[in-house]
């Protein structure tokens, strides 16, 4: 069985110091079990938090640079993150997509750039209100995936993130969760093969831990990418002894 990831999203939240007191705080009152938790932090917290996280619990960044080095003010490069110690590097979130204008080519670029440094890429992908309400989010969001994904080799993990469920209060009903995880299952198979059965989809949308197990039962949803709920220590362990 694929093993759940739950990956913590903070987004711009909490500084090296108040990372530093979150990581202490999980230490003490974590119990581990089988779901691999990830933490996705500011660039600038990584360093603390690999000094002070867990044994097991990995590091990630919220996003990673097209390019390998240079004349990129401003950016971070792949290799960068992979010696301060991430292990993933979340690409295409809607908020980059949006406040960036990232194209799906951009996150593509990305996503390659880890992977050629070691880095797992989190491509995310997911429709917004307009799309659902015309009932479009499943060619929707396989357009953005397939996009997303050109050149990418099968060491990714997917993110499905409806952006109208995030941070919003509004979360997918499971069967729609695995509508289109399921969906997205498919066009992995046809890209990549028998590879694709290993490769985790995560929902994310205002997951918290009284339906994170709902989410997680379904056949193709293989854990969470989680804003909101990541930033509280409670939270984080009632999301992670949820999915025991
Ligand atoms: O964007 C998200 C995770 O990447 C979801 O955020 P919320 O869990 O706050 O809805």
């Amino acid at each position: 069985m694929t093993q759940n990831l739950l990956a913590l999203n903070w987004k711009m939240n909490k500084t090296p110091a108040e990372a530093r007191a979150w990581a202490e705080e999980l230490r003490e009152k974590l119990t581990a079990n089988d779901t691999e938790l990830a933490v996705m932090a500011p660039a600038v917290a990584l360093a603390s938090l690999a000094a002070h996280l867990p044994p097991g619990v990995a590091l990630g960044a919220q996003d990673v640079s097209a390019h390998e080095s240079g004349a990129y003010t401003g950016e971070t490069s792949a290799a960068m993150l992979v010696d301060v110690g991430a292990k993933y590097a979340v690409v295409g979130h809607s908020e980059r997509r949006e406040y960036h204008h990232e194209t799906d080519a951009d996150v593509a670029a990305k996503a390659k750039q880890a992977q050629a440094n070691g880095l797992i890429p989190i491509v995310c992908v997911g429709e917004g209100l307009n799309v659902r309400e015309q009932g479009e989010q499943v060619a929707y969001t396989l357009g953005q995936l397939e996009g997303s994904l050109v050149g990418v080799g099968p060491e990714v993990v997917i993110a499905y993130e409806p952006v109208w469920a995030i941070g919003t209060g509004k979360t997918a009903t499971a069967d729609d969760a695995e509508e289109l995880a399921a969906a997205i299952r498919d066009a992995l198979i046809e890209r990549y093969g028998s590879d694709a059965d290993g490769i985790r989809i995560l929902y994310g949308g205002s997951v918290k831990p009284d339906n994170i197990a709902t989410l997680c039962a379904k056949p193709n949803v293989n854990g969470a990418l989680v804003g909101g709920a990541s930033l509280k220590v409670p939270d984080v362990i009632g999301m992670n002894d949820a999915l025991k």
